[in-house]
C-alpha cells in the first residue's frame, strides 16, 4: 500500500481516503468530510481549522482492506438475528437492535476477536432488554488499512460461534400468583406482594391470570400451583416461605407438585433463596420475601430470559454470582448498572 501524505493545499481534486473527523466538545462530533470527497479550494481553510495541515491519499495494494471495508466485513461476522448495521462513519459500524427483545452476546468469541491485532469489538451485556434502534456494539479496526488475512481470521474465529450479537424476540407469558403466608392469608397484616406482581407482569408485558392467596401449608400451595398449569399458566410464581423457618413451606411445596427444581438458592442478593423449577414447559418460580422489598431482584435476571424463550439451566442460575451483588443505588438505574452483569 502506499498511503501518502500531502499538503492540503496540493490536495486540490484528490480523493479523500478516509472520513475526517471534527469534534467541538459539548456541541458537535462527526465526520466533516467522507472518504471518497473531493477536495474544494474552498475546504482547504476549514481543514486548517480542524487541525489538518497533511491528508492521506491512500493506494491500496494486493490483500489489504480499507478501514470501511474490513468493518463491513467485521460487523456482517459479528452480527445474528434481528440487529441492523449502520453505514461505515469515522471508521465505525454500530449494530443497533433492529427489534425489541433479549440481548445475546457470545461473550467468548467477543474476547477471540480483541485478541486478534487492531480489531475493536465494543459490546453491551447481554442478557438484558433492549429496544428497537438500541446501541448493541460498534466495530472498528486501529489503522487506517489492515491486511485482509486479519479480517478473515476474525471471520473463522466468528464461524467458530453461534451469532455473537443477536436479539431474541420476546413472547407475551401468563402469570399466575400464590402468594403465601398465614399473616396474610389470615388478614393479619395487609399483603404487599400482589401490587409488586402486578407492576412486574405489566412491565414485562404479561398477562397475569390471577392471584391465589395461601397459608403456610404444604399442599395448599402445590395445589395452587398445579390448578395454575392446568390453567395454561407459562410461568407460576409462589411468594413467601422461601427462607429457613419451620413455617418456611414454599419450596417444599413447589417440589411435591412434581417440578423438577433446577436450583434453591442463587449467588444473587436479593435472592438467595430464590427457587426456579419446572412443571413441563411451565417455569416455577419461588419468589422470597425481600421481592416484596427490593425494585430488583434475581427474578429481573430470570424473567427476561424466561420471556426469550430460554430454558434456565443450573449453569445459567450459578454463572450470575460474578455481577450478583446489587449495590441498592439510591437512584436505581438497572440494567444499566453491573447487576447481573
Ligand atoms: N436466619 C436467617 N434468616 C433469614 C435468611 C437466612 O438465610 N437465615 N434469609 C433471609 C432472606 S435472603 C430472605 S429473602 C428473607 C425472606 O424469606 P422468606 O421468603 O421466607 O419470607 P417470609 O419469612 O415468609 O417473610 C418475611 C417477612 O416478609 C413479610 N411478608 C411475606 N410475604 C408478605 C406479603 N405477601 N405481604 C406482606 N408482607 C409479607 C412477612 O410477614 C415477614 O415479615 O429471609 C431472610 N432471613
Ligand atoms: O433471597 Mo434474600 O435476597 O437474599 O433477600
Amino acid at each position: 500500500m502506499a498511503v501518502v501524505s500531502v499538503r492540503v493545499e496540493d490536495a486540490i481534486g484528490k480523493v479523500l481516503g478516509h472520513d475526517l473527523t471534527k469534534i467541538v466538545p459539548g456541541e458537535y462530533k462527526g465526520p466533516a468530510f467522507r472518504k471518497g470527497h473531493i477536495i474544494r479550494p474552498e475546504d482547504i481553510p476549514f481543514l486548517k481549522n480542524i487541525g489538518k495541515e497533511h491528508i492521506y491519499l491512500i493506494d491500496l495494494a494486493e490483500g489489504q482492506l480499507h478501514e470501511n471495508d474490513a468493518i463491513r466485513r467485521m460487523a456482517n461476522a459479528v452480527a445474528g438475528d434481528h440487529v441492523v448495521l449502520s453505514d461505515p462513519a469515522e471508521g465505525r459500524i454500530n449494530i443497533k437492535a433492529g427489534m425489541d427483545g433479549l440481548l445475546k452476546i457470545e461473550e467468548q468469541a467477543v474476547h477471540a476477536i480483541n485478541l486478534v491485532e487492531h480489531a475493536v469489538l465494543s459490546t453491551r451485556h447481554g442478557n438484558v432488554l433492549v429496544k428497537q434502534g438500541d446501541l448493541l456494539a460498534g466495530v472498528k479496526v486501529v489503522p487506517l488499512v489492515v491486511e485482509e488475512q486479519m479480517v478473515s481470521t476474525i471471520e473463522a474465529i466468528a464461524a467458530q460461534y453461534p451469532p455473537i450479537i443477536s436479539v431474541k424476540p420476546l413472547r407475551q407469558l401468563k402469570i399466575g400468583s400464590v402468594i403465601t403466608g398465614n399473616e396474610v392469608y389470615y388478614g393479619r397484616i395487609k399483603d404487599r406482594f400482589a401490587p409488586v406482581f402486578a407492576e412486574k407482569a405489566q412491565f414485562y408485558n404479561s398477562i397475569l391470570l390471577g392471584t391465589v392467596y395461601c397459608p403456610d401449608d404444604r399442599d395448599q400451595i402445590k395445589d395452587a400451583i398445579l390448578t395454575f398449569k392446568q390453567q395454561g399458566a407459562d410461568v407460576i410464581i409462589a411468594s413467601g416461605g422461601m427462607s429457613v423457618d419451620p413455617d418456611d413451606v414454599t419450596s417444599d411445596a413447589i417440589a411435591a407438585s412434581g417440578a423438577e427444581i433446577v436450583t434453591y438458592g442463587t449467588p444473587v442478593l436479593p435472592g438467595a433463596m430464590f427457587m426456579v423449577a419446572y412443571l413441563g414447559d411451565t417455569a416455577v418460580l419461588g419468589m422470597p420475601a425481600c421481592g416484596m422489598f427490593a425494585k430488583i431482584t434475581v427474578f429481573d435476571l430470570v424473567f427476561p430470559r424466561i420471556l426469550a424463550g430460554e430454558r434456565l439451566t443450573r449453569p445459567d442460575i450459578t454463572n450470575m454470582g460474578y455481577g450478583g451483588l446489587c449495590l441498592s443505588c439510591e437512584t436505581c438505574t438497572f440494567p444499566n448498572c453491573s447487576f447481573g452483569k
